[in-house]
């Protein structure tokens, strides 16, 4: 059995997986003392445990130490490339990019040939257009809804509100109302113009991941919904990779 991981820099998805089939899967925090948590059954089956990670190098070590210390089998880091199996990364560098970014690239390129758009709404929003010749066209990063809340709670002085999360874009008429609209006014605008590039660009499947990906859907993102799919292209990844 596999055990796929991916340590984003909140919360971190893993799934035990036997030739394909999910034997158990579960969520954790990536810096957690117990970053894996819920995991007990098959571990003494596990034969190789495949990781992708943007969280910090500390975090990384400690994630590598932890699963060194429970699970016998060798664990691999898998990170961004430059091409695979026709997908092309459109990073000059293709070290910069996320291992997550190009993960849930493989995951969708493997069933969306005619070309798709990704959306991860994760600590960071992430969004990345691949054409139907597997071109990666480029993408765009923006702070995370969470973040972006933050960041007025942290650099605003007189900002005060109770963070919520809603799906009203009605002007706000009260500090909490302004925040709380403003974010949900703002993912509008984002929804808006990933459907007018999804027009220019031709890309007509749009994949959505992350936590807050459902929200976006309730906000009128008209996109799949693959809450897994960065683990899904990691599989894929480690599924190609040469024994070590
Ligand atoms: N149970 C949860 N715990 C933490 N964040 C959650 C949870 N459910 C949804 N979220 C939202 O998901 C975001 C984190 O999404 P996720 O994709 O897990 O992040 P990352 O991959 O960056 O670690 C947070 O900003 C938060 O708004
Ligand atoms: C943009 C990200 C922080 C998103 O990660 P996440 O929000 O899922 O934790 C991650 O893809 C990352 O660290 N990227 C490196 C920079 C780049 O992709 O160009
Ligand atoms: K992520």
């Amino acid at each position: 059995m596999r055990l796929l991981i991916d340590a984003g820099n909140s919360r971190l998805k893993w799934r035990l997986d036997d030739a394909g089939r999910v034997v158990d899967q579960g969520v954790g925090g990536s810096a957690d003392p117990d970053p894996v948590p819920g995991l007990t059954t098959g571990v003494a089956d596990i034969s190789r445990v495949a990781v992708s990670t943007v969280a910090s190098e500390e975090t990384r070590l400690a994630l590598l130490r932890h699963l060194s210390d429970r699970i016998k089998a060798p664990v691999r880091f898998y990170w961004a490339e430059a091409h695979r199996d026709g997908l092309t990364n459109a990073y000059h560098d293709c070290n910069q990019m996320g291992a997550d970014r190009w993960h849930a690239m493989c995951g969708a390129w493997r069933e969306h040939k005619q070309g798709f758009i990704v959306v991860d709404a994760g600590s960071a929003i992430t969004v990345d257009y691949v054409d139907s010749g597997g071109r990666h066209l480029g993408g765009f990063i923006l702070p995370g809804l969470q973040m972006m809340r933050r960041s007025l709670q942290v650099d605003a002085a007189r900002i005060d509100f109770d963070p919520g999360q809603v799906l009203v874009t009605t002007p706000g008429t009260s500090t909490s109302e302004c925040v709380n609209h403003g974010v949900a006014w703002l993912s509008g605008a984002l929804i808006d113009r990933i459907q007018r590039d999804a027009e220019k660009f031709g890309l007509n499947d749009v994949l959505a991941t992350g936590g807050d990906a459902g929200w976006l859907i309730q906000l009128g993102l008209a996109a799949e919904s693959h809450p897994s799919l960065v683990l899904e292209g990691l599989a894929i990844v480690d599924a190609g990779a040469l024994p070590e």
